[in-house]
Protein backbone atom coordinates (compact mmCIF):
# COMPACT_ATOMS: atom_id res chain seq x y z
CA UNK A 1 0.00 0.00 0.00
CA UNK A 2 3.32 2.51 1.17
CA UNK A 3 5.98 1.72 -0.56
CA UNK A 4 9.33 3.23 -0.39
CA UNK A 5 11.79 2.73 -2.39
CA UNK A 6 15.55 4.17 -2.48
CA UNK A 7 14.51 7.10 -0.45
CA UNK A 8 17.30 9.98 0.58
CA UNK A 9 15.99 12.84 2.74
CA UNK A 10 18.26 15.82 2.66
CA UNK A 11 19.19 18.52 5.21
CA UNK A 12 20.99 21.15 2.88
CA UNK A 13 23.86 18.76 1.86
CA UNK A 14 23.67 16.63 4.55
CA UNK A 15 21.93 13.19 3.72
CA UNK A 16 20.15 12.21 6.80
CA UNK A 17 17.70 9.25 5.30
CA UNK A 18 19.89 7.14 2.81
CA UNK A 19 18.47 4.53 -0.07
CA UNK A 20 15.44 3.84 2.49
CA UNK A 21 12.79 1.06 0.86
CA UNK A 22 9.81 -0.21 3.30
CA UNK A 23 6.38 -2.02 2.11
CA UNK A 24 3.88 -0.99 5.27
CA UNK A 25 0.76 -3.56 3.74
CA UNK A 26 -2.89 -2.36 4.36
CA UNK A 27 -4.12 -2.97 7.51
CA UNK A 28 -0.54 -2.79 8.75
CA UNK A 29 0.61 -1.33 12.28
CA UNK A 30 4.35 -1.38 10.92
CA UNK A 31 6.51 0.67 14.14
CA UNK A 32 10.09 2.47 12.72
CA UNK A 33 12.24 2.07 15.78
CA UNK A 34 15.53 3.18 16.27
CA UNK A 35 17.91 5.27 18.32
CA UNK A 36 18.21 9.62 19.35
CA UNK A 37 18.75 10.42 15.76
CA UNK A 38 19.22 7.41 13.22
CA UNK A 39 15.97 9.46 10.77
CA UNK A 40 12.58 8.34 11.90
CA UNK A 41 11.54 11.64 11.99
CA UNK A 42 13.27 12.47 8.79
CA UNK A 43 11.36 9.47 7.28
CA UNK A 44 8.12 10.41 8.08
CA UNK A 45 9.01 13.74 6.74
CA UNK A 46 10.13 12.85 3.60
CA UNK A 47 7.41 10.73 2.97
CA UNK A 48 5.05 13.75 3.59
CA UNK A 49 7.43 15.94 1.21
CA UNK A 50 8.29 18.13 3.90
CA UNK A 51 12.07 18.19 3.82
CA UNK A 52 13.80 20.39 1.59
CA UNK A 53 14.85 18.01 -0.51
CA UNK A 54 14.23 13.99 -1.51
CA UNK A 55 14.85 11.71 -3.74
CA UNK A 56 13.72 8.08 -4.62
CA UNK A 57 9.96 6.89 -4.78
CA UNK A 58 7.19 7.33 -2.53
CA UNK A 59 4.49 5.37 -3.54
CA UNK A 60 0.30 5.01 -2.19
CA UNK A 61 -1.69 2.25 -3.79
CA UNK A 62 0.60 2.61 -6.69
CA UNK A 63 0.62 5.94 -7.26
CA UNK A 64 3.78 8.14 -7.08
CA UNK A 65 3.93 11.18 -4.82
CA UNK A 66 7.49 11.98 -4.53
CA UNK A 67 6.82 14.56 -7.07
CA UNK A 68 3.86 16.17 -4.84
CA UNK A 69 3.36 19.03 -2.75
CA UNK A 70 2.77 18.11 0.68
CA UNK A 71 -1.03 18.80 0.60
CA UNK A 72 -1.58 16.80 -2.09
CA UNK A 73 -0.06 13.75 -0.63
CA UNK A 74 -2.20 14.53 2.60
CA UNK A 75 -5.65 14.69 -0.15
CA UNK A 76 -4.11 11.08 -1.49
CA UNK A 77 -4.40 9.55 1.81
CA UNK A 78 -1.35 10.25 4.30
CA UNK A 79 -2.63 11.57 7.43
CA UNK A 80 0.40 13.00 10.07
CA UNK A 81 0.64 13.46 13.74
CA UNK A 82 4.26 15.43 14.10
CA UNK A 83 6.34 15.21 16.95
CA UNK A 84 5.07 18.19 19.31
CA UNK A 85 1.47 17.52 17.90
CA UNK A 86 1.74 20.69 15.26
CA UNK A 87 -1.67 22.19 16.90
CA UNK A 88 -2.38 25.59 16.66
CA UNK A 89 -2.65 26.84 19.87
CA UNK A 90 -5.00 30.13 19.34
CA UNK A 91 -7.43 28.08 16.98
CA UNK A 92 -10.31 25.77 19.11
CA UNK A 93 -10.13 22.72 19.36
CA UNK A 94 -13.01 22.95 16.76
CA UNK A 95 -11.08 25.36 14.18
CA UNK A 96 -8.15 22.81 15.02
CA UNK A 97 -10.11 19.85 13.95
CA UNK A 98 -11.66 21.70 10.88
CA UNK A 99 -8.23 22.05 9.46
CA UNK A 100 -8.20 18.18 9.25
CA UNK A 101 -11.39 18.30 7.39
CA UNK A 102 -10.07 20.35 4.62
CA UNK A 103 -7.73 17.59 3.60
CA UNK A 104 -9.90 15.01 3.17
CA UNK A 105 -11.22 13.37 -0.47
CA UNK A 106 -14.53 14.26 0.32
CA UNK A 107 -13.97 17.86 1.23
CA UNK A 108 -17.21 17.72 3.21
CA UNK A 109 -15.76 20.16 5.98
CA UNK A 110 -17.86 18.51 8.76
CA UNK A 111 -16.34 17.43 12.04
CA UNK A 112 -17.54 13.38 11.99
CA UNK A 113 -19.40 12.32 15.22
CA UNK A 114 -17.19 9.27 15.58
CA UNK A 115 -13.76 10.58 16.09
CA UNK A 116 -15.22 12.95 18.84
CA UNK A 117 -17.13 9.68 20.33
CA UNK A 118 -13.28 8.71 20.54
CA UNK A 119 -11.72 10.98 22.40
CA UNK A 120 -14.80 12.68 24.31
CA UNK A 121 -12.38 15.29 25.95
CA UNK A 122 -12.44 17.04 22.40
CA UNK A 123 -16.04 17.39 22.18
CA UNK A 124 -16.42 18.92 25.82
CA UNK A 125 -13.34 21.26 24.79
CA UNK A 126 -14.26 22.45 21.37
CA UNK A 127 -14.78 25.44 22.03
CA UNK A 128 -11.52 26.13 24.13
CA UNK A 129 -8.41 27.48 22.95
CA UNK A 130 -6.28 24.33 22.02
CA UNK A 131 -3.16 26.25 23.52
CA UNK A 132 -5.40 25.65 27.11
CA UNK A 133 -5.43 21.86 26.66
CA UNK A 134 -2.82 20.27 28.45
CA UNK A 135 -0.21 18.26 26.63
CA UNK A 136 -2.38 14.82 26.32
CA UNK A 137 -5.11 16.84 25.03
CA UNK A 138 -3.21 18.28 22.24
CA UNK A 139 -1.86 14.84 21.64
CA UNK A 140 -5.82 13.66 21.12
CA UNK A 141 -6.76 16.87 19.49
CA UNK A 142 -3.75 15.80 16.84
CA UNK A 143 -4.84 12.76 16.32
CA UNK A 144 -8.29 13.67 15.93
CA UNK A 145 -7.40 16.47 13.10
CA UNK A 146 -4.86 13.81 11.25
CA UNK A 147 -8.26 11.36 11.23
CA UNK A 148 -10.41 13.74 10.02
CA UNK A 149 -8.55 13.93 6.55
CA UNK A 150 -9.63 10.49 5.95
CA UNK A 151 -6.33 8.99 6.03
CA UNK A 152 -5.33 5.34 4.26
CA UNK A 153 -2.45 5.43 6.14
CA UNK A 154 -1.57 7.35 9.24
CA UNK A 155 1.65 8.21 10.22
CA UNK A 156 2.86 9.29 13.96
CA UNK A 157 5.92 10.51 15.69
CA UNK A 158 6.04 9.18 19.15
CA UNK A 159 2.89 10.03 19.77
CA UNK A 160 3.21 9.17 23.70
CA UNK A 161 5.95 11.25 24.53
CA UNK A 162 6.12 13.29 27.08
CA UNK A 163 2.73 12.61 27.99
CA UNK A 164 1.13 11.78 31.38
CA UNK A 165 0.29 8.32 31.72
CA UNK A 166 -3.10 7.78 32.06
CA UNK A 167 -3.50 9.73 28.58
CA UNK A 168 -1.15 7.68 27.42
CA UNK A 169 -2.78 4.20 27.73
CA UNK A 170 -5.77 6.23 26.32
CA UNK A 171 -4.33 6.75 23.20
CA UNK A 172 -2.44 3.83 23.02
CA UNK A 173 -6.10 1.80 22.92
CA UNK A 174 -7.31 4.13 20.24
CA UNK A 175 -4.62 3.53 17.99
CA UNK A 176 -5.18 -0.15 18.38
CA UNK A 177 -8.58 0.00 18.06
CA UNK A 178 -8.19 2.09 15.08
CA UNK A 179 -6.18 -0.67 12.94
CA UNK A 180 -7.88 -3.72 14.47
CA UNK A 181 -11.42 -2.70 14.30
CA UNK A 182 -11.31 -0.06 11.36
CA UNK A 183 -8.37 -1.28 9.51
CA UNK A 184 -6.81 1.68 9.41
CA UNK A 185 -3.10 1.04 7.96
CA UNK A 186 -0.33 2.81 10.76
CA UNK A 187 2.82 3.93 10.92
CA UNK A 188 4.17 4.65 14.28
CA UNK A 189 7.65 6.31 14.78
CA UNK A 190 8.27 5.00 18.98
CA UNK A 191 10.62 4.98 21.40
CA UNK A 192 8.25 2.89 23.87
CA UNK A 193 8.96 -0.69 23.15
CA UNK A 194 6.54 -2.08 25.23
CA UNK A 195 3.71 -0.18 23.20
CA UNK A 196 5.44 -1.30 19.75
CA UNK A 197 5.30 -4.75 20.84
CA UNK A 198 1.85 -4.54 21.97
CA UNK A 199 0.74 -2.81 18.96
CA UNK A 200 2.75 -3.57 15.88
CA UNK A 201 2.52 -6.86 13.32
CA UNK A 202 5.83 -5.70 11.88
CA UNK A 203 9.27 -3.18 12.36
CA UNK A 204 11.66 -1.81 10.49
CA UNK A 205 14.84 -0.40 12.56
CA UNK A 206 16.37 2.75 11.42
CA UNK A 207 20.33 3.17 11.94
CA UNK A 208 22.74 6.07 11.00
CA UNK A 209 19.97 6.97 8.03
CA UNK A 210 19.64 3.37 6.80
CA UNK A 211 17.27 0.11 7.49
CA UNK A 212 18.83 -1.98 9.74
CA UNK A 213 16.24 -4.92 10.08
CA UNK A 214 12.73 -5.47 9.19
CA UNK A 215 10.85 -7.90 10.27
CA UNK A 216 7.64 -9.41 12.30
CA UNK A 217 7.32 -8.35 15.65
CA UNK A 218 7.57 -11.65 16.98
CA UNK A 219 11.48 -11.54 15.33
CA UNK A 220 11.75 -8.18 17.83
CA UNK A 221 14.37 -10.50 19.75
CA UNK A 222 16.49 -9.14 22.69
CA UNK A 223 19.22 -8.63 20.82
CA UNK A 224 18.31 -6.92 18.31
CA UNK A 225 17.40 -4.71 20.83
CA UNK A 226 20.47 -4.56 22.13
CA UNK A 227 22.19 -3.87 19.17
CA UNK A 228 20.44 -1.36 17.86
CA UNK A 229 17.94 0.03 20.69
CA UNK A 230 19.81 0.36 24.07
CA UNK A 231 21.61 3.55 24.84
N1 LIG B 1 16.60 20.61 10.70
C1 LIG B 1 17.72 19.86 10.61
N2 LIG B 1 18.82 20.33 10.00
C2 LIG B 1 19.94 19.57 9.89
N3 LIG B 1 20.06 18.32 10.36
C3 LIG B 1 18.99 17.80 10.98
C4 LIG B 1 17.76 18.54 11.14
N4 LIG B 1 16.87 17.74 11.80
C5 LIG B 1 17.52 16.58 12.04
N5 LIG B 1 18.78 16.61 11.57
C6 LIG B 1 19.77 15.52 11.62
O1 LIG B 1 19.28 14.42 10.87
C7 LIG B 1 19.55 13.19 11.55
C8 LIG B 1 18.25 12.43 11.77
O2 LIG B 1 17.41 13.17 12.68
P1 LIG B 1 15.92 12.72 13.03
O3 LIG B 1 15.29 13.83 13.82
O4 LIG B 1 15.24 12.25 11.81
O5 LIG B 1 16.20 11.47 13.98
P2 LIG B 1 15.19 10.67 14.92
O6 LIG B 1 15.55 9.24 14.76
O7 LIG B 1 13.79 11.06 14.63
O8 LIG B 1 15.62 11.17 16.37
P3 LIG B 1 14.73 11.43 17.68
O9 LIG B 1 14.39 10.09 18.20
O10 LIG B 1 15.68 12.17 18.55
O11 LIG B 1 13.53 12.24 17.27
C9 LIG B 1 20.27 13.55 12.84
O12 LIG B 1 21.65 13.41 12.61
C10 LIG B 1 19.92 15.01 13.04
O13 LIG B 1 20.95 15.68 13.70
Amino acid sequence: MLELNGLDGFYGRSRALQSVSMDIDEGDFFSVLGRNGVGKTTLLRSVLGLMSRTSGSVKLDGMELNSLPTHARALAGIGYVPQGRGILPAFTVRENLMIGTFAAQSGQGEIADWVLELFPILKEFLNRRGGNLSGGQQQQLAIGRALLSQPKVLLLDEPTEGIQPNIVEQIEDVLIDLNRTRGLTIVLVEQNLTFARRASNRFAILDRGTVAVTSGIAQLSDDLVHEHLVV
